[in-house]
């Protein structure tokens, strides 16, 4: 089984060791959970591999639903691992009987040896409609049931609870708005741990992503060469605004829901420690990071020195286009509060200031901006056009959100520029480890940064 995995899992878009120095995967447990299709074994395989992350050694973990099946069906076929003996292994979180059981044993509140399925109380959970993982392969694998609800099935696992399910959990409990109602969780047991491996919530039915509109804006401001931002069909700027409005609401929400703090001198200290260290991990991975170090610590150094108090509070800690949806009821939802996957789950789940998330939003603007231009001949037009568009729904966003807050998040620029750079650092390790086509996006980014006075563009 090893060798079929070494092969497959690095392919695999969640796997989080590309392009690093790593051992050979462990396995680490195998529970058999079910027989499907008359013919075939599905288990759940827990994996381990060390990687260096910039010469420190880390353990990422997996869990992997594995089918083995004597024949595998045509329709199966995209979900092929590979053949051991007779068998052939395949990803069993493809099968819609796999995932049809799933949904089931979260019905009924089953256990199967050390994994403990159960529904939310109160809730009902419909096991008629037929389970389908969606295209989009992110850091996770969802599956969507008909039209009423999504199981996410965590990939890469950290022992412990998920950040997704417990803020989930808390948001509902206090009638927070802009965001999906938790339906059940799937626990199992990691290094001795009671650990979230999938959790269900209600299925935002006729839902666009904010990511798909936000360039699909981007893509008809390119077309048109004459016209400015405004001016054209597919502006997205009143959206931004909504956006900017719906994040300060849930920031809201989870204040209430978790309480918030003062940050304190040490832990702005910490913080901005964190910061440099991320960054000096980052440029032994990638020499443009390398070249920039000096003013990216600069500017952490700034930070650490910042006067300005700072509310912390918990967050959603990964807030990007691709994490909102235009929903048919209520504006814009907010989903995926699981933090920066590559984090550990002690840094995911701690309080920040809600800017952390607003520099997440600043950014993916910034991306959704960019993106078309990678791998385009430089072009003096298209980046005017790219940079206008950004500016235009950064200060929308900004705009809506003070207007909730009832401050705006640019008054603070020295904090969002740290902000900014922090996550732009983030996003050169995540893309080189994912879509190295990507890296330029976030290194113009971290140059615009360090070269101008951040926060008011
Ligand atoms: N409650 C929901 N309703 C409708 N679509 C959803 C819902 N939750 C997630 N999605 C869709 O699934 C995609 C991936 O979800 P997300 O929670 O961000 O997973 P990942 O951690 O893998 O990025 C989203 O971009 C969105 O398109
Ligand atoms: O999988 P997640 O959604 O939890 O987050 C990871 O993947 C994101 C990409 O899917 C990545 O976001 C980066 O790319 C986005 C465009 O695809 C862009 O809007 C974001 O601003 C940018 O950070 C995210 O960083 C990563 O954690």
């Amino acid at each position: 089984m090893i060798g079929l995995l070494e092969h497959w899992l690095p392919e695999q878009r969640w796997f989080a060791g590309r392009g690093r120095e790593r051992g050979p995967i462990r396995v680490v447990s195998r529970t058999p959970v079910a027989k499907v299709r008359g013919d075939a074994e599905v288990e759940l395989v827990l994996l381990e591999i060390d990687i260096s992350v910039g010469g420190t050694p880390t353990v990422q973990r997996y869990q992997l639903w594995l089918g083995w099946h004597p024949w595998l069906p045509q329709i199966l076929d995209h979900a092929r691992i590979g053949s051991a003996g007779n068998w052939t292994a395949y990803d069993a979180l493809h099968d819609s009987e796999v995932s049809a059981l799933l949904l089931q044993h979260l019905a009924a509140g089953a256990v199967v040896g050390d994994l403990r399925f159960e529904p939310e109380p109160g809730t009902v959970i419909d096991t008629t409609a037929p389970g389908l993982p969606i295209g989009a392969e992110q850091s996770n694998t969802s599956i969507v049931y008909g039209q009423s609800s999504i199981l996410k099935m965590f990939r890469r696992l950290e022992p412990g609870p998920n950040p997704d399910a417990e803020v989930h959990r808390a948001l509902h409990a206090i009638g927070g708005k802009h965001v999906a109602t938790p339906l059940g969780t799937l626990t199992g047991i990691v290094d001795g741990v009671d650990t979230t491996l999938g959790v269900l919530m209600t299925f935002f039915a006729g839902s666009a992503e904010g990511w798909a509109m936000a360039t699909t804006s981007v893509r008809d401001l390119m077309a048109e060469g004459d016209l400015r931002a405004d001016e054209v069909g597919g502006d997205f700027a009143a959206e931004s605004l909504r956006l900017g409005k719906a994040v300060a609401e849930v920031h809201a929400d989870l204040a209430t829901a978790f309480g918030t703090a003062e940050l304190t001198d040490a832990e702005r200290a910490h913080l901005a420690a964190g910061m440099a260290e991320s960054a000096k991990a980052t440029a032994l991975l990638v020499p443009e990071v390398e070249a920039a170090l000096e003013p990216v610590l600069e500017t952490f150094a700034r930070f650490a020195a910042d006067p300005t108090p700072l509310t912390v509070q918990r967050i959603h800690g990964d807030l990007h286009l691709g994490q909102t949806l235009r929903v048919l009821v209520g504006g814009w939802a907010i989903l995926d509060f699981e933090g920066e996957p590559a984090k550990p789950l002690a840094y995911r789940r701690a309080l920040y200031s809600p800017l952390k998330d607003i520099a997440g939003m600043l950014r993916s603007f910034d991306y959704a901006a960019h993106h078309s231009l990678v791998g385009r001949a430089p072009d003096g037009q298209h980046q005017y056009r790219a940079t206008e568009w950004a500016r235009r729904n950064r200060a929308a966003f900004c705009e809506g959100y003070a207007s909730v807050a009832g401050s705006d998040p640019r008054d603070h620029p020295a904090v969002l520029a740290a902000f900014e750079l922090d996550k732009a650092v983030y996003e050169v390790a995540y893309e080189y480890g994912h879509r190295p086509a990507w890296v330029p996006i976030p290194l113009q980014a971290i140059n615009r940064l360090i070269t101008s006075n951040g926060g008011r563009s």
